[in-house]
């Protein structure tokens, strides 16, 4: 007999459901001769011609008149996840309607899903066996070696052994001269904080450190607040008691500052990171490690939120706000947002930290579900850079800059101190035109015009990776006089290296940083030397320290404050307050310009007084009168096919057979109405809370799929979309 995560199984009904691991909305029922396996666990099960691996996620009973394979094997002896993380999976899957085979193929390792053994990952040691088994066996002369370094040094792991001595093992270990044991648990090497802590960030630490069942936290401090000081003050102490945190970060790239930080606090053998540029084996190893507890810190990426965790005791998110949390492609999670379920499911405290909260966790934190901890002031005696709109129309600009923020520039410079120029826009121009008649070079597959990347020699579409080379002539009218327009980064870096010569510019996108190390490389030049200019896109402005920078100018911020996507406000004022936050960060002040073609508009008066507590309100009052989120739950049906017909039928056919309580609005076409071939669309759903969204969406979903319309269009559903 075996246990169910909540129910006992009985012999009769030895049924399995087995979600495989593919994209398929069903699960699929097998028999099981045997005692069936608990939840969670891995079955290879005869599938179309083949086999496949799939995950036990249920039991019911033998269907009448029907006759069920039977499973081929059991693989595991015990259930992968816990039921606290399998319940989570259940969830995602089923809030974010996806299927439940690839929500855990998404959850586990690659390795695991391809039928790797579960094992506890550890490499272990070999020791001698006393009193030898049988002295009168005579030994060859490696194995001789072998057991007389052995007792010499006591236990070692393969890896110490000299080479040529490691094919003498096996024979030692079958004979009974050698045992196999458990490597010792590392062990932690605790550092406590080298600064007194300020009295936000003690009341704060205070209070995360006593949350000890489930409650959320938004730690909403000002950039270089010490934020980061507070997650692993209240860290220290879990680890202390000796449990887990996890700490998930947008992108593990843009973070190696923090796992330096974290293995020079607490130890390196205890804290690792989780993220997609690792190897496979590597991804394993640390899988396991958390599963056994062995690993202590986890700072991951997306995917480390569904690590197995023996003694879970906080999950961290920080720069709560970025919308990297949110997964683009297949199963459409927010890792932000499954966090807190698990961390409910775990009974365990969550803090969200960010100095430009997500308007939805403000609006959280509001209304009381959040506890709301501050910290209002730097942590380093600098204030907060101010901010300046610098007017661009009809300015002279060269570049994109204009004179003003080049005279800036060239001060900063000769005080020996350094610039940061944001734009983000890679590539040399954003558009190509022709100078005679006007047209725009845009992408044969995409509606958007493509970008020149002149190092290169390339026109790139942004959307959907076309390129080509640069066109002899206009196709449009045969004018052989084409121009870049806009600025672009790659232009930025030319211009400024001939305007100031002798000094470094060095350029930060994802055209030139392209492998893991180059970013720490560029990064660590920077810290060395002098004056210096630094351009860069996205990229550059998280989480970043960057000491010298006394001047931070962001080039052009005009395109967010017209765009037809509704996040487009919050993301720019998160990112204006972001990067104006790498200014003055070391021992002199530091200020931002921003340069703007509509100065007078009103939320770059709230950017200018640097209040983002101010420009959220000021926000959220638009969103409540909008009846956007957070103020209504939103979902997206999306459709793309190469007939725009197609598309509209489907959705069309959607909308008309819409359940009641959800409300329709569409179908609309999206904001890059073509991509790659696909004409898109979608239609709006919305409803006033997200329980009766998720309702609505369940069983109307599953009738669209067998509708024949569906079968023309690819189409999938975004719950809670962050990207339009
Ligand atoms: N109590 C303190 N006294 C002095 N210095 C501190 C204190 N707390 C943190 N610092 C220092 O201030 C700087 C910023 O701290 P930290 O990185 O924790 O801030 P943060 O709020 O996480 O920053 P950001 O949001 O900009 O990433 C660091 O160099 C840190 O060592
Ligand atoms: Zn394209």
């Amino acid at each position: 007999m075996a246990e169910d995560t909540g129910r006992f199984i009985t012999q009769t009904d030895c049924t399995l459901e087995v979600a495989v691991f593919a994209p398929l909305r069903q699960t699929f029922s097998y028999r099981c001769k045997t005692p069936p396996p608990p939840t969670g666990t891995r079955v290879r099960v005869p599938f179309g011609r083949g086999h496949r691996i799939g995950i036990v996620v249920g039991y019911g009973l033998e269907p009448a008149g029907t006759t069920l394979k039977d499973i081929d094997a059991i693989l595991d002896d015990e259930p992968l996840l816990t039921p606290a993380l399998q319940s989570l999976l259940h969830f995602g899957a089923s809030y974010y309607q996806h299927p439940l085979g690839e929500v855990w193929a998404t959850a586990l390792p690659a390795l695991l899903c391809r039928g790797r053994p579960l094992t506890s990952g550890e490499a272990p040691r070999y020791a001698c066996n006393e009193p030898s088994p049988d002295a009168a066996t005579r030994l060859g002369p490696r194995q001789t070696a072998l057991l007389q370094l052995l007792r010499e040094a006591g236990p070692l792991g393969r890896q110490e052994l000299p080479a040529a001595l490691r094919p003498a093992l096996p024979s030692l270990l079958a004979r009974g001269w050698l045992r196999a044991e458990d490597a010792p648990a590392p062990v932690l090497d605790l550092q406590s904080s080298p600064h007194a802590l300020h009295p936000e960030q003690r009341d704060a630490v205070t209070a995360l450190r006593a949350a000890r069942d489930f409650s959320v936290f938004l730690l909403d401090g000002v950039t270089g607040s010490g934020k980061t000081e507070v997650y692993l003050e209240t860290a220290r102490s879990h680890l202390e008691a000796g449990q887990q945190v996890l700490f998930l970060v947008p992108e593990i790239g843009l973070t190696p500052q923090l796992l330096e930080r974290c293995r020079a606090r607490f130890g390196s053998a205890v804290v690792a990171s989780y993220h997609s540029g690792q190897s496979e084996a590597q991804r394993l190893r640390v899988w396991q490690g958390a599963r056994s507890g062995r690993i202590r810190l986890i700072v991951g990426t997306r995917s480390a939120l569904f690590l197995p965790l023996a003694r879970p005791a906080l999950i961290v998110v920080d720069e709560e706000h970025d919308p990297s949390f949110k997964q683009q492609s297949g199963w459409l999670y927010s890792a932000r947002d499954l966090a807190i379920r698990r961390a409910q499911l775990e009974s365990i405290p969550i803090v969200l930290g960010s100095a430009t909260p997500s308007l939805e966790s403000l609006h959280n934190a509001h209304i009381g579900k959040y506890r709301h901890l501050r910290l209002r002031q730097r942590a380093t005696a600098m204030n907060l850079p101010p901010m300046t709109i610098l007017p661009m129309r009809r300015r002279l600009l060269q570049a994109g800059l204009s004179v003003d923020l080049l005279q800036a520039c060239t001060q900063t410079l000769e005080a020996g101190h350094q610039v940061l120029l944001f734009l983000n826009r890679r590539g040399y121009a954003p558009a190509l035109l022709c100078h005679d008649c006007g047209s725009a070079l845009f992408c044969p597959r995409c509606s958007a015009p493509m970008t020149w990347h002149r190092q290169a020699g390339r026109l790139r579409c942004h959307h959907c990776g076309h390129e080509e080379g640069h066109p002899r002539q206009c196709p449009q009218c045969a004018s052989v006089d084409l121009r870049p327009v806009g600025a672009g980064t790659e232009q930025l870096e030319d211009y400024l290296g001939q305007r100031f010569p002798g000094v470094p510019v060095l350029r930060i996108d994802r055209d030139c940083i392209t492998q893991t190390g180059q970013l720490e490389a560029v990064l660590a030049q920077v810290h060395h030397s002098g004056p210096a200019i630094l351009i860069g896109t996205q990229m550059l402005a998280k989480g970043h320290h960057f000491p010298r920078v006394t001047l931070v100018g962001i080039v052009n911020v005009d395109q967010s404050l017209f765009s037809a996507d509704f996040r487009a406000t919050e993301r720019l004022a998160q990112t204006v307050l972001q990067v104006a936050g790498r200014a003055g960060r070391g021992s002199v002040p530091g200020r931002a310009l921003l340069q703007s073609h509509v100065p007078e508009h009103p939320l770059l008066a709230l950017l200018q007084a640097g209040d983002y507590t101010a420009i959220a309100q000021h926000l959220l009052e638009e969103r409540r009168v909008a009846r956007l989120p957070p103020f209504r739950a939103l979902a997206l049906l999306r459709a793309e096919a190469h007939r725009l017909d197609r598309v509209q039928s489907f959705l069309a056919a959607a909308a008309e057979r819409a359940p009641s309580g959800l409300e329709i609005s569409g179908p609309f076409p999206s904001l890059l109405e073509r991509r790659a071939g696909f004409h898109r669309a979608e239609l709006w759903l919305e409803a006033a809370r997200r329980s009766e969204l998720q309702r609505a969406l369940k069983h109307w979903l599953t009738q669209l799929g067998t509708r024949p319309e569906s079968r023309r269009v690819r189409w999938v559903v975004d719950v809670d979309p962050l990207n339009f």
